[in-house]
């Protein structure tokens, strides 16, 4: 069962033999050389079966394994039981064993279409049904605030989950965004944040969306006390607040004693994971900018890859795949790191949102039995938008010591094709260059070749790129909210994917709690230098550093 240490499977000691009798012998240069079929052997197509259309390509070919490497990590995953766990994820069982809760963020965007039974699963298309009309009335001007106007600026108040889902879509959909309703998303307790976003609002024309799933997290629930007292500020009667403060949240009673009204909130449930929530009443902020119908269409497109990752076999299931691929790397090469490179400005916040989305969710040493593990978990996540991160980092991923596996995604064509695509043309060709370049890299002849006689030898050295450095490749025709909602499910499920094979609990989150429960405590100890008590040397300094400043 799963909870198992990985290092025990006898495909996980198979790889290692493999690798340590075969790694250097694989050169992606002499692989493409030996197989004219190495792409479509090494490829694969996804087209939804249901839903709105969606078509999603993935290379996988220049990355460092033969096809008897891609079938024994099949293997692995084979007999971690990940097709068991994955079955029992979708029918609800309670899979986040800690917390004993069912993991359902797929019931969140399934239409019918599964039969899965778990309290709650049955009032989902009630709530959507909510988000719908309210974001219908928001957008058509019908809901007003106050004073009789509408509204023209909604804030997001949430942080992590509750925040980060949100921020990336309303980023990477702008495209579909109705341009006269402003977002802001505050999150930071730094009450820069909220201050800085306050000064954009007016009162009679700004909508608070509350969004906490507990309703109890320090930062969202000290920020939307802020923001209420700015808004009655203003507009002195609290009962003008049910015009301006709505709440996303699985707590009921914290959201009435704020002060926000039962019918004023918008379900979620226990089995719905923070970093999994945007697909729930969390999304309410998306389908107020982008609308209902895109919205849906979002999570139509995440049902269509939910049903892809349940039904395909092992071999051509784009999650197991990647999944798989990443275990290579990070489990046998010793990557620390996988960078999420997105050829598209709309998707700059791609990597962000799977910080939280990979890292909180593998990033656990122990097993699902209490074991410590003898491997390593979760990879650090991060990236950036290209072209960019090619004139910041770029340089260490092609010359440094490190191995950074990536996966750089991009679109075939843009929502903004100015100058004739000129834009695009250039951006992608980046995009297929910087793979080749990672994994083909310039060989010291091909360097003497190109500096003619008399280059110094120092100088040849340094233009030297090994390559062999690996990568996926992700493409689809245009980002589209459906296109959207497949891609994050397509690496929800890798993530799922990976934390069964590490025998690891990815849906739980305890490695928060401890920097909390601290913070608290010093917190009530900032007062008086006096009052610093039971800290080391270097904490109680800082803090009586502080201390000296303090003014208030
Ligand atoms: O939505 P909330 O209950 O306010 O939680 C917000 C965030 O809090 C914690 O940091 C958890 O680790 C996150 O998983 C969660 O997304």
């Amino acid at each position: 069962m799963s909870g198992n240490l990985a290092s025990e499977y006898s495909a996980w000691k198979d790889l290692q033999s493999i690798y340590d009798a075969d790694h250097s012998k694989i050169v992606l240069k002499e692989l493409f050389a030996q197989d004219p079929q190495r792409f479509s052997k090494f490829s694969r197509e996804y087209a939804s079966t249901s839903g709105p259309d969606v078509t999603l390509l993935l290379d996988f070919s220049k990355n460092l394994i033969t096809e008897p490497i891609l079938n024994k990590l099949l293997a692995l995953v084979r007999e971690a039981k990940v097709e068991e766990y994955r079955d029992k994820m979708f029918a609800g069982e309670h899979i986040n064993t800690s917390e004993d809760r069912a993991v359902l963020h797929v019931a969140l965007r399934n239409f019918n279409d599964f039969n899965i039974s778990e309290a709650g699963v049955d009032e989902v298309s009630g709530v959507l049904n909510h988000i719908k009309e309210f974001s219908d009335a928001v957008r058509s001007g019908e809901w007003k605030g106050y004073t009789g106007k509408t509204i023209n600026t909604i804030v997001n108040i949430g942080i992590g989950g509750s925040d980060l889902g949100p921020v990336m879509v309303t980023e990477a959909l702008r495209a579909y965004a109705k341009r006269d309703l402003k977002a802001h998303f505050v999150s930071n307790i730094d009450g820069t944040h909220i201050a800085e976003t306050l000064r954009e609002c007016d009162p009679e024309r700004t909508l608070f969306i509350i969004a906490s799933k507990t309703f109890t997290t320090q930062e969202t629930i000290t920020n939307a006390e802020s923001a209420r007292s700015w808004f009655l500020a203003t507009a002195k009667d609290k009962s003008h607040v049910a015009k301006h403060f709505v709440a996303l949240s699985t707590n009921t009673k914290a959201v009435t004693a704020f002060g926000i009204s039962e019918s004023n909130m918008f379900q979620f449930w226990d089995w719905v994971g923070g970093r999994y929530s945007l697909w729930s009443a969390i999304g309410l902020s998306i389908a107020l900018v982008i609308g209902y119908e895109n919205f849906e269409a979002l999570l139509k497109g995440a049902h269509g890859m939910d049903k892809h990752f349940k039904e395909t076999p092992l071999e051509n299931n784009l999650p197991v795949l990647l999944a798989a691929i990443g275990i290579w790397y990070n489990d046998f090469y010793g990557a620390q790191t996988l960078a999420l490179l997105p050829y598209d400005q709309y998707l700059h916040k791609f990597a962000d949102y799977f910080q939280q989305g990979d890292m909180e969710s593998n990033g656990k040493f122990i097993t699902k039995n209490g074991h410590r593990v003898n491997y390593q978990t979760g990879p650090i996540i991060w990236g950036a938008s290209g072209t960019n991160g090619q004139h910041s980092f770029y340089q260490l991923v092609h010359q440094g010591t490190k191995l950074i596996p990536a996966d750089f995604i991009a679109p075939a064509t843009t929502h903004n094709p100015i100058e004739n695509s000129k834009h695009h043309r250039i951006l992608l060709s980046n995009f297929f260059a910087q793979p080749e370049a990672l994994a083909f890299g310039k060989t010291e002849e091909e360097v003497r070749k190109e500096l003619g006689a008399g280059a110094s030898e120092t100088l040849i050295k340094s233009k030297v790129f090994e390559g062999n450095r690996p990568s996926n490749s992700i493409m689809f025709p245009l980002l589209t909210p459906a296109t959207l909602g497949a891609l994050i499910a397509l690496y929800e499920h890798k993530i799922f994917v990976q934390g069964v094979v590490w025998g690891i609990n990815s849906f739980d989150q305890m490695g928060v709690e401890l920097g909390k429960v601290l913070a608290k405590n010093i917190l009530a100890q900032l007062g008086k230098p006096e009052d610093v008590k039971g800290h080391d040397s270097s904490t109680t300094g800082l803090i009586h550093y502080y201390q000296k400043f303090r003014k208030e």
